[in-house]
């Protein structure tokens, strides 16, 4: 399997003195699992590297012979601007640190033995470089209004406006290395979305996918982290969890929502930490995979409400994608019914039936608050019973009928005022010839539609319309 690099740029380390960098370097890779790293001593030969290879940040020593780290920072800050540059240096001076901060250097660090301080600095200018650099992308995608790898998403769908930006701005944070948060009603295609971010991710490694809902504390551990033999009653066999299983692929996180919050601690210590252990044993193992989470809930307002962690809220959300329910995007109802007909047709061995085109004007008019999954089982449902060349808008009506909605909720029944700007009433009378006659024109003709539209029965519907054409 291919290695994944962290970053997907290069780190750069410049100092004179070799086994500085050397340690350096060391605790880097072990302990910060940065593994992109290049090192040089002489810096006379850093501006010939910036232009060979990619590198994001640079490390800089600033006493260094020949050309020093104030001279290479000024350089740098002309010539690289969007390079982050961290100075190391022994000097703990302020007027030094302001001089560079003023350069354009991201941080001043006194070099200290204080690993954990080395690396959180690194990680801190790291995830700063990957955000500039996702902005960029993302501008730059918008601009183009192209997508780079259309085939990611072969999956969903659809011909809707926000859901070719959402595929746009998932393909300018696919790469990067934080979680990204998947919202949305149920059905809407959560998990076929973390299927494309996983599609485009860096790696090759695999998509191993969790429902961590109604999991307890101790099956998450078990679940996520796995065990060591002997760890627990029962633990007969050393296991390993999702997290090892995902390797330097995706892990999936679904329902995340229904996370208990002593599993949210749990979570948020993995991320955080970037390493977990597994059960019964102290040996800490390093996570490679990249989580992405998916929930139906509203996360802000569990926030609010104290029942999700604010601090695990904001890691998961680095990239959020909201997916639109499907009745705020009807523009994509009739590709949906020809694709979810090719493959019911497929599935029951029958030939993909022509369908009355009042269809798609009564599927646009249902709320479906099951999303995708609900119409997608409706054209189903539909194709199980279908034994004629036209298929029947029966099973579609029933299936409305069931969830106890008439199609088409309409002004009045969203509680606004239909008559506001009205200086004169119509007359009861006019006022039904009008109602009826915009049932009839948002129906295409369409009696069935048109009657539950307006909450009579069909053979009502056809009395009313007999009454007003002798009128
Ligand atoms: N754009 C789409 N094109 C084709 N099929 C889709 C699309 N979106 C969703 N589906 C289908 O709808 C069903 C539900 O999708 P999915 O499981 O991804 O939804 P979800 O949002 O993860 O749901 P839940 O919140 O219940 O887990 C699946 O059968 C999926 O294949």
């Amino acid at each position: 399997m291919k290695e994944a690099l962290y970053p997907a740029f290069g780190v750069l380390l410049v100092d004179d003195e070799p086994p500085w960098l050397r340690s350096l370097s060391m605790s880097l890779e072990g302990p910060g699992g940065i593994t992109n790293i290049t090192q040089v001593s002489d810096s006379r030969q850093v501006l010939a590297l910036l232009e060979q290879q990619d590198f994001g940040l640079v490390l800089l020593d600033l006493t260094m012979p020949y050309l020093s780290g104030e001279e290479l920072l000024s350089k740098l800050a002309e010539e690289h601007p969007d390079l982050s540059v961290l100075v190391m240096s022994g000097l703990n001076q302020v007027e030094t640190a302001v001089r560079c901060m003023r350069l354009g250097a991201f941080d001043y660090l006194v070099k200290t033995d204080d690993e954990d301080r080395i690396i959180d600095a690194v990680r801190r200018a790291i995830r700063m470089q990957e955000l500039q650099r996702e902005n960029k992308e993302m501008r730059r995608r918008f601009l183009n209004d192209r997508l780079e790898c259309p085939q990611a998403f072969a999956q969903i769908v659809t011909q809707n406006k926000a859901m070719r930006s959402i595929f746009q701005y998932i393909e300018a944070v696919a790469k990067s290395t934080q979680p990204i948060l998947i919202t949305g009603e149920s059905g809407v295609g959560k998990e076929l979305v973390a299927r494309a971010v996983h599609n485009l991710s860096r790696s090759d490694g695999p998509l191993v996918s969790v429902n961590v809902a109604g999991l307890d504390d101790s099956v998450f551990a078990d679940t996520l982290f796995g065990h060591r033999k002997g760890a627990f009653t029962g633990a007969d066999e050393t296991r390993s969890g999702m997290v090892e299983q995902a390797a330097e692929g995706t892990l999936f996180l679904d329902e995340i929502g229904d996370l208990s919050l002593s599993c949210q601690v749990k979570l948020l210590r993995l991320l955080q930490e970037g390493e977990f252990y597994p059960l019964g044993s102290d040996i800490p193992k390093q996570m490679k995979a990249r989580i992405v989470v998916a929930t139906h809930q509203d996360l802000a307002q569990k926030r609010a409400a104290g029942s999700f962690r604010k601090d695990l809220y904001y890691r998961l959300r680095a990239h959020h994608v909201h997916i639109p329910p499907l009745r705020e995007r009807k523009d994509d109802i009739p590709l949906l019914l020809d694709n979810f007909l090719e493959e019911a047709a497929r599935l029951f061995d029958k030939k993909v039936p022509s369908y009355p085109k009042e269809l798609v004007t009564l599927l646009s008019t249902y709320s479906f608050p099951g999303n995708l999954r609900e119409m997608r089982s409706m054209v189903f449902d539909a194709m199980s019973v279908h034994n004629s060349r036209m298929l029947s808008m029966t099973p579609f009506l029933n299936a409305m009928e069931e969830q106890g909605e008439r199609p088409a909720p309409s002004a009045a029944g969203s509680g606004e005022n239909v008559f506001y700007g009205c200086d004169e009433l119509p007359t009861l009378g006019e006022a039904v010839e009008q109602l009826v006659n915009e049932a009839m024109r948002r129906c295409e003709h369409n009696q069935s539609i048109a009657s539950r539209i307006l909450g009579i029965s069909q053979p009502a519907l056809s009395k009313r319309l007999k009454l007003l054409r002798k009128e």
